[in-house]
């Protein structure tokens, strides 16, 4: 069947995809499998709406995962703003898969205000509700100065909160192993869903954040995969000089092919969602949108139909069916 299940990736995938390159036949709705949507990171296209929806519309996918718009956080936007926004994005019909929040993430270390995150959560429990979705992405507190084992006691005890909270208001956190205490570690973040969750706590697992914080994501991915309910799709290659440097899909070292294969194998239901970083790097600030954002997003999102089409599940039978089908 042609995969490549070493996941070291042909350094092809991307070479010769434009925005407009024909994709394998493929269903308009952006559906990758059954129970499997495509969907993204609008941000990653643009900074403002318009571009963010633009690049969905072209891409003919209809679910989109939200983090900010006009750089501002989707907690912080004011109301009216945020009104605007959530009608803009049922008007175009697009659903909305996950809010991506700051609670415990890479800018919240663990000494920081607690407070900062029961409130972001509150207001997204509103805010979710609008938008219909339920999953709110969350990290677990990089440290700050604590002995090890104090930062993993807080750490738990803030999540634990925090799982309680969403509980309460009907909101499902998404745990991404990125920066925080069980970011990087599969047996931390089992002990997480152990002592903290409940049916409140799932993870998502970004594909690419092993190259970056160097380890591999492919075996994690193994470890964790009965607690996966959303997926970032993200590849990076670290160059001779030591940079890490992002990719199309499939043509870095994150094993993208083999980790979407284990998870449809594994019976994954819900998004792919595409967060290429090639544009946008939150965490680097670094933010080259405005130039070519949205043709980038979209030759990203082409290059992982194909990627999926062709190498990944071109032995499966074609997607089709229900909304998340
Ligand atoms: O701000 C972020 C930093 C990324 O590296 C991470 O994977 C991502 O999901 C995010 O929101």
């Amino acid at each position: 069947m042609g995969v490549d299940l070493s996941g070291a990736g042909s350094g092809e995938s991307g070479r010769g995809v434009t925005e407009d390159s024909p994709s394998p036949p493929h269903p308009p709705s952006g559906r990758a499998a059954p129970g499997i949507r495509f969907a993204g990171i609008g941000d990653e296209a643009a900074a403002d709406l318009t571009g963010q929806l633009d690049a969905l519309r072209r891409l003919g996918w209809t679910a989109i995962e939200l983090r900010t718009v006009d750089g501002v956080a989707v907690a912080d936007l004011d109301d009216r703003a945020f009104a605007a926004v959530a009608d803009r994005i049922g008007a175009a019909g697009l659903d909305v898969v996950c809010v991506d929040s700051r609670i415990a993430n890479w800018s919240r270390p663990i000494t920081g205000p607690f407070e900062d995150d029961v409130r972001e959560l509150r207001r997204l429990a509103r805010r979710c509700a609008t938008l219909g979705t339920r999953f709110v992405r969350v990290m677990s507190y990089p440290n700050s100065g604590l002995h090890e084992e104090e930062w993993g006691r807080r750490a738990l005890d803030r999540m634990a909160r925090l799982v309680r909270q969403a509980e309460q208001e009907g909101l499902v956190l998404l745990h991404e192993n990125c920066s925080g205490w069980a970011g990087t570690r599969a047996d931390r973040m089992r002990e997480l869903i152990d002592r903290a969750g409940g049916p409140a706590l799932r993870l998502l697992f970004d594909i690419g954040n092993g190259v970056p914080y160097g380890y591999d994501a492919r075996a994690l991915l193994d470890e964790i995969i009965d607690h996966v309910a959303h997926v970032h799709v993200k590849d990076a290659r670290t160059g001779p000089d030591g940079q890490v440097r992002y990719t199309m899909p499939g043509d870095g070292e994150s094993a993208v092919r083999s980790c979407l294969r284990a998870l449809a194998d594994h019976g994954y239901t819900g998004a792919w969602s595409i967060e290429p970083h090639t544009h946008l790097q939150p965490h680097q600030g670094q933010d080259t949108t405005g130039a070519d954002g949205v043709a980038a997003f979209v030759r990203y999102g082409r290059c992982l139909e194909r990627l999926v089409r062709q190498e990944t599940l071109s032995d499966r039978a074609p997607a089709g069916g229900g909304r998340h089908g």
